[in-house]
């Protein structure tokens, strides 16, 4: 057995994440470590599977458990540490205690700070996987997970207690199980009753404190769920293996199991409960799931506009140091309008965030925006201007008439969408005018603001949280936001070009 001495190798750190399954066969293919492997493809990881019992299982019930002996699971778990890295760990299926104990000693010998522990004890079908002398065994174990995904007969059978009926003693329960053993706890809907108060298909992942992230999934309609737990969480264990983040891994994890679950009736298998389509997105070519995906999709779909932009006159002179005074004067003058509104969009969305933490981010950044304004106003005031009488252009009133129109009528993340370009087109063209940016340049000043790490830094938190957004929105909300993005970016666009001779006499009235 010298071969199984388990030595890590040291190994770069690859791309891929390697993700072991410890769970059961359901020859079927829709449940246990069949679905496993398929999640972890499906999600981007590397799949490997140790066996810890043989069932034999179609998608109407599980006819026979087969228990291979304990010490047999920890040749192959040792056999996997002596050469492989592993990233994260989902466990399944653990039929008796003995399984749960060579599970235990084994993950104490080789800790792991990303397990992700299914308590399965009940195939979605009704049958039972786990010995009744099993449960006390798997309480034990569950302080060596991160997060642990019980469904609510699971989590009310962990407590001792009887299921909740309702989502907010479900919540009530998972909290109390994750300050019990010290883990996350994800709390799933999937068996609440109708009329619960919850609506659709709610999970929530909850802390020792309380709820840390909660998603309304819609309930697609379909008999065809059989192994959503076990693709759930083996999804969830490769998504945060890639991303190093649980509440972002699990808005991934839910959107792509979702997708999933809308593909299952494409499949034919079997006559009872069948299983979801892993594959069913990759294969109509949807790309992986991915934090960025969507705004690097709409990043992309501006390419064009970013490069006009970099021909515009005015960006042009700006960067070459040409540009005339009167212009400049000009454009700081509608800089300074615009911003007074930009500052009102930027407060609607900190009145309308979800949490403090954004909350905090978009009245930071609206208190920013006023003092960049008052001191534009100042600084021209005291060179001898009289930005009391700045009229304002038509480009100007247009760009903020949408963003009037998006703050008014707009969602959060329709607000967030349209708020965007201005940071990221902005922090885009300054990452290039910062080659200019030199003590001498004639707008050095300006250069140096919009290319400056704290500014980088509000843009990337920007995106984060639209991208976020994106990913809770119904199809129709990602629609409306994209469209509040593209008209945004063409109002960037038009604001950079403006003549000075172009604008109108209209007096400042938004
Ligand atoms: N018909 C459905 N539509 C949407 N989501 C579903 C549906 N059925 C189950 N899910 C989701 O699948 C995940 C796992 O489901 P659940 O039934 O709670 O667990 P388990 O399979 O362990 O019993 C949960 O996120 C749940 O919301
Ligand atoms: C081998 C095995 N493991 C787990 C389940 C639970 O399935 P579900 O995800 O539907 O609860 C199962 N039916 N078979």
């Amino acid at each position: 057995m010298d071969s199984m001495t388990p030595t890590v190798p040291a190994r770069q750190r690859a791309g891929t994440p390697n993700i072991l399954s410890i769970a059961g066969s359901d020859p079927s293919g829709g449940a246990g470590i069949q679905a496993d492997l398929k999640s972890i493809a499906a999600c981007g990881g590397y799949g490997m599977a140790a066996l810890t019992a043989l069932t034999a299982q179609n998608t109407r019930g599980v006819l026979a458990v087969h228990t291979p002996p304990a010490e047999f699971l920890t040749h192959q778990l040792d056999a996997l540490t002596a050469d492989v890295r592993i990233d994260a760990v989902k466990i399944g299926m653990l039929p008796d205690a003995a399984t749960i104990a060579a599970v235990s000693a084994w993950l104490r010998a080789n800790p792991c700070p990303a397990v992700v522990l299914d308590p399965v004890m009940v195939a979605s079908s009704g049958d039972r996987l786990t010995e009744d002398d099993a449960v006390a065994a798997l309480r034990t174990l569950l302080p060596v997970a991160a997060v642990i995904t019980p469904n609510l007969p699971e989590l009310a059978v962990l407590l001792g207690e009887d299921t909740a009926t309702t989502w907010d003693a479900a919540l009530d329960q998972a909290r109390r199980l994750a300050a019990e053993h010290g883990t996350l706890v994800l709390a799933k809907g999937g068996h609440l009753p109708e009329g619960d108060g919850a609506g659709g298909c709610p999970d929530a992942l909850v802390g020792p404190d309380g709820v840390v992230l909660e998603l309304s999934g819609e309930r697609v309609e379909t008999a065809n769920t059989h192994g959503t737990g076990c693709s759930f969480s083996s999804a969830l264990a490769t998504l945060y293996a890639r991303h190093g983040d649980w509440a972002g891994a699990l808005q991934l994890a839910k959107r792509w199991l979702t997708g999933a679950l809308r593909a299952a009736d494409d499949l034919t298998v079997g006559g009872g409960r069948g299983p979801v389509h892993h594959l069913g997105q990759l294969w109509s070519g949807e790309s992986l799931p991915d934090p960025r995906a969507e705004l690097d999709h709409w990043w992309e779909l501006i390419g064009q506009l970013r490069a006009d932009i970099d021909d515009v006159w005015f960006v042009r002179q700006l960067a070459d140091g040409t540009l005339d005074r009167a212009d400049f004067e000009h454009y700081l003058a509608q800089d300074s309008i615009y911003l007074t509104t930009y500052s009102k969009a930027l407060a609607r969305a900190a009145q309308l965030a979800p949490t403090l933490d954004e909350q905090e981010f978009w009245a930071n950044s609206a208190h920013e925006c006023l003092a960049v304004e008052m001191e534009l106003h100042q600084s021209r005031l005291a060179d001898g201007g009289n930005p009391t009488a700045d009229a304002i252009s038509p480009e100007t009133r247009s760009y903020l008439n949408h963003l009037l129109a998006a703050t008014a009528t707009g969602s959060y993340a329709q607000i967030a969408a349209a708020v965007l370009p201005c940071y990221w087109l902005y922090q885009d063209i300054g990452t290039r005018l910062a080659a200019a940016h030199h003590p001498d340049h004639p707008y050095a000043d300006w250069l140096g603001m919009y290319s400056s790490p704290e500014f980088d830094a509000a843009t990337r938190r920007a995106i984060d949280i639209t991208q976020r957004a994106a990913r809770q929105a119904t199809e129709d909300e990602r629609e409306a936001m994209l469209d509040a993005f593209l008209e945004s970016a063409r109002q960037e666009m038009a604001f950079f070009a403006q003549r000075r001779t172009a604008a109108a006499e209209l007096k400042l009235g938004v």
